[in-house]
């Protein structure tokens, strides 16, 4: 058997059946053979960072164990954005479906391709949140610090969490 690994990935939707975009993008991950889904997150409505002048998005992050590498993971990911229809225009605009790698093992990467763990996970309370969740549903190890942080960054002004 090859190397299992567990990795995190953090889901967004804010056009359309906004959840039922998030519901089957977890389902088409499921089918893959080499792709586990063994955790997930509620979901989260939360307003736009970033590009702020669009509608509010819903959030949430699913727990995989995968035998496949990080790259074909990301292949993975953005194969099932587009079978959701996902069309790739505005860079930070609204989308039907947005999958991100946040965490794939212990593994650090800076790629242009595939930076793990994600740049931009610290900054951003609507994937920590979910993301801390799914790691406290099986008391994962990473759980713990990501909680703390979390709370020193809430209230801090201009924190964009
Ligand atoms: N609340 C919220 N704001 C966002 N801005 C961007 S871009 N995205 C897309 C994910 O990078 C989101 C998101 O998923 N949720």
């Amino acid at each position: 058997a090859e190397a299992c690994e567990r990795a995190y990935i953090g889901l967004g939707s804010n056009i359309g059946d906004r959840e039922q975009f998030l519901t089957e993008a977890v389902r088409l991950l499921q089918e893959h053979p080499q792709i586990r889904v063994t955790g997930q997150s509620a979901l989260y409505e939360t307003d736009p960072v970033g590009y702020t002048d669009q509608a509010p998005f819903l959030n949430m992050a699913i727990e995989v164990t995968t035998t496949l590498s990080p790259e074909q993971l990301l292949e993975q990911l953005l194969e099932t954005e587009r079978q959701l229809g996902r069309v790739r225009d505005i860079r930070w605009g609204p989308r039907t479906i947005d999958l991100d790698m946040l965490m794939y093992g212990d593994v650090r990467r800076q790629r242009p391709e595939l930076t793990l763990p994600h740049p931009r996970m610290h900054e951003r309370a609507f994937v920590l949140i979910p993301l801390i969740e799914v790691l406290e549903l099986h008391h994962r190890p990473q759980a713990a610090p990501l909680r703390a942080f979390l709370e020193r960054a809430e209230g801090k002004e201009g924190v964009t969490l």
